[in-house]
């Protein structure tokens, strides 16, 4: 199947092979094309340039994108998306003055999650998880990570790994999978920290690793979770299966988990809502890419992760959902680029540029996805008639979106 997108107002994210991120003040370029058309084959694009060169081209499938904008979709490179059930009595429980960390320590949050996931058939996980994956695909996501977390036993842990598995086979997405068993120490565990983690160690590492279900490996690296010796043994057991280093770091407390994921070459550090200038500094020079949630601090009333100060340093930042049912239900990347432009201050280009091409280098995707370029995958989303692409943050909770294409293919 061909499929030829004309009259395109803004075609944006244009860029040459070889550019996998961007970073500091090149953030605020977005390169984009006027008047311009793009040809997709299969699911690969295979040109783009401005109308005035369209010359003959013929395709099975033309659609008329005047007034339209056209960009890279959503690679969304944090998600939590496979849980079972839902927790709005916490959302209740916040609103009358609990903390998450006070919920937590009544053995709510994750450890509640767990329990339902438990109780959970894998077939009833994988339903509940298709309509989300379903829901985020037409809100443009076109390339995910996501992450295990909710299972916390070998058992539980491979049936989330087996439904990200199934998503993966019957969805025309790219999905990577992550394994998070380091997610919380469950209630099994609570005064012996030391043996989960063992466990982790000698026996669930390497089952995950020869079941093949897992591409990076997580660690919630916080206080009251895993602490910076726990996540680097993990990490260490991780890196011998071949399993690439993610982490949750900086959410609540700054301790040194930045420079430990820099120091595994994590393929990237995600929430950083509390940054010292030690961990900011650390990540320059490093293949490490930083990732905001601003979903998240959004949903719990945290502080926002200090974009300004990430990439005024000359670093780049990514932005992901955290797709979760206890600090973010809403795997929507349209408000996740609003509230970083709202509440972060990224300019527009910035934030499209975080959750396009950095997304996509977060999740090791960037080689295929994240841009408008020759030979890379036809995952583009088509909005609607919009003045501009600034529009598209600016009608916050609005979805402007008319069209999207992941692989080749129009998301029905
Ligand atoms: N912070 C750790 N993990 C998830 C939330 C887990 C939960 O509360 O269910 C996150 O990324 O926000
Ligand atoms: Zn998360």
């Amino acid at each position: 199947m061909s499929i030829l997108i004309t009259n395109i107002k803004q075609l944006l994210q244009t860029r040459t092979r070889g550019i996998y991120k961007i970073s500091g003040s090149e953030m605020k370029t977005l390169p984009y094309l006027e008047n311009a058309y793009l040809l997709i084959e299969h699911d690969t694009i295979v040109e783009y340039g401005s109308m005035k060169n369209i010359g003959g081209i013929i395709a099975e499938k033309t659609i008329d994108a005047t007034g339209k904008i056209v960009l890279p979709a959503w690679c969304d490179s944090h998600t939590h998306l496979v849980y079972a059930g839902h927790r709005e009595q916490e959302f209740v429980d916040r609103i009358n003055g609990l903390t998450y960390e006070d919920i937590a320590n009544k053995g709510g949050g994750i450890l509640n999650s767990a329990e339902i996931l438990a109780q959970t058939s894998e077939d009833d996980l994988y339903e509940q998880s298709v309509k989300r994956l379903h829901e985020v695909m037409k809100m443009g996501t076109g390339a995910i990570e996501i992450k295990s977390g909710y299972g916390l036993t070998l058992e539980s842990e491979l049936k989330i790994l087996r439904v990200i598995k199934r998503l993966k086979h019957d969805f025309n997405i790219l999905v990577r999978p992550t394994f998070l068993a380091a997610h919380a120490v469950p209630k099994k565990y609570k005064n012996n920290k030391t043996a989960y983690v063992d466990e982790l160690i000698n026996t669930t590492i390497p089952e995950i690793a020869k079941a093949q279900l897992a591409k990076y490996i997580d660690v919630y690296c916080e206080d009251g979770y895993f602490s910076l010796e726990d996540t680097d043994r993990i990490l260490e057991a991780g890196k011998a299966h071949n399993l690439v280093p993610k982490l949750h770091v900086n959410q609540f407390n700054a301790f040194g988990g930045v420079a430990l994921g820099v120091k595994h070459n994590a393929r990237s550090v995600d929430h950083l809502e509390v940054m010292r200038p030690e961990d900011v500094n650390v990540l320059q020079g490093s293949d490490t890419m930083p990732v905001a949630l601003p979903a998240c601090s959004f949903f719990l009333g945290l502080p926002y992760t200090p974009a300004r100060t990430i990439i005024d340093s000359g670093l780049p930042l990514a932005l992901a959902s955290d797709y979760n049912p206890g600090t973010t239900p809403s795997g929507n990347m349209n408000f996740v680029v609003s509230t970083a432009c709202i509440k972060m201050k990224m300019t527009p280009e910035e934030a499209i540029n975080a959750a396009t091409i950095n997304g996509a280098y977060a999740m090791g995707a960037h080689k295929m996805f994240g841009s408008i370029t020759r030979g890379k995958k036809a995952n583009v989303i088509i909005t609607e008639d919009i003045p501009n692409y600034s529009y598209l943050p600016y009608a916050f909770g609005n979805n402007s979106i008319n069209t999207v294409i992941i692989n080749g293919i129009i998301v029905e």
